[in-house]
């Protein structure tokens, strides 16, 4: 297809912040958008220093004693925060390469008596002693503040490369506090028969992912329209954007989330790191009952560019489930055994035979 990509496109976020560059930018962004899903973003709002902080503390995290990533464990919690050790972790039933660690940013309106249990979702994360990974908490806090902001300022700006009001996803984001997630990922370098499935492909689900590669490995690939899998390889000083399933549902499938997976690192390497942090939507709306009217010319550009390849399968639940509950649903899926601790009816509903062979998450 003409308009298929065979690299990512880099967007320098300072253009936005100058009337004079801002048009330049948000047509970018509006290509980026629509034909690519992904995006390096260079020249952002996050301070150098914090971002190279908390790249720093990845390997230092792993290393903990066993005995204290066990007292954080992802089981412990129904909001699925903490630590997943390495294999713990399905995609699509399959086992993922990576240990990781899960947290939020501060919480938004919380599950009380009587409500659905996808209010759960939202909590408290786990941290570390701070004798132990001193500065770690603190860090990853103002990092998770930072990355907040920046992926509210983005989305406004897509809000207006897409021919909308910039607070045109307002009405997605609880007023009193939304609650975001974030992880910290390690993919150690796999034992020689074991399977280079870092994370297998998939789909992020909410609206804007950004992706710190915090060690210099490749790894990461983005399906092309032709079912290609191209190269996103770490670029200092960038976050990695992509566009989650619920962003596509609401935009009418304009703006197109992207299949993307991750390669562990080869043999003779060394384990690769990174930090996502996923913008979250409000739990109690069925979004795809509530699309946004989009300009007819923004409209066109679905027939110019014709039909992604990949499957979208995943994440249909939006047309008739709460945002919630697809969430739920997603974790679940990739967790059965917080699931089995924490919300067993569900767990029963998805793995009818008990827990798989892998898949827990400690
Ligand atoms: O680690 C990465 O580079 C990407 C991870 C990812 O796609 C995810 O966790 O959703
Ligand atoms: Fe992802």
């Amino acid at each position: 297809m003409a308009t298929d990509f065979s690299s990512i496109p880099v967007l320098d976020f300072s253009q936005s912040q100058d009337a004079a560059t801002k048009p330049a930018f948000l047509l970018a962004l509006r290509h980026a958008l629509t034909h690519v899903g992904f995006f390096y973003l260079a020249h952002h709002s996050v301070p150098p220093e914090l971002v190279a902080a908390a790249a720093a503390f990845c390997p230092e995290f792993f290393a903990l004693p066993d005995a204290e990533k066990e007292r954080v464990r992802m089981a412990h919690s129904p909001h699925f925060f903490g630590y997943s050790r390495l294999g713990a972790e399905l995609t699509k039933g399959a086992v993922d390469q990576r240990e990781q660690f899960d947290f939020g940013t501060s919480t938004g309106p919380r599950w009380a008596e009587g409500d659905p249990d996808w209010m759960r979702l939202w909590g408290p994360s786990q941290w570390p002693e701070e004798h132990l990974l001193p500065g770690f908490r603190d860090t990853f806090v103002r990092y998770a503040a930072a990355l907040q902001a920046l992926s509210g300022a983005l989305l406004a700006l897509a809000a207006e490369a897409l021919g909308l009001p910039r607070d045109a996803f307002a009405r997605f984001f609880e007023t009193d506090g939304n609650q975001d997630r974030l992880k910290v990922v390690k993919y150690p370098v796999p034992a020689d028969d074991a399977s280079r499935q870092g994370v297998g492909p998939h789909y992020d689900g909410g609206f804007l992912t950004l992706l710190l590669q915090a060690s210099p490995h490749r790894g990461l690939q983005v399906q092309n329209f032709a079912g290609e899998w191209i190269d996103a390889p770490p670029m200092p000083g960038t976050f990695v954007v992509n566009i989650g399933k619920a962003l596509e549902t609401i935009t009418q499938g304009v703006a197109i989330a992207t299949s993307h997976r991750v390669l562990s690192p080869e043999k003779g390497s060394t384990p690769r790191y990174s930090i996502p942090f996923f913008q979250m939507i409000r739990r109690d709306r069925i979004i795809g009952q509530e699309v946004l009217e989009l300009p007819p010319e923004i409209l066109k550009i679905k027939e110019s560019r014709g039909q992604l390849g990949s499957d979208s399968v995943n994440y249909a639940e939006y047309h008739e489930v709460p945002a919630g509950m697809v969430a739920l649903v997603s974790r679940i899926k990739s967790h059965p055994d917080v699931a089995q601790q924490h919300y067993p009816e569900h767990f029963q509903q998805f793995f009818p035979d008990g827990l798989p062979a892998h898949g827990i998450a400690y």
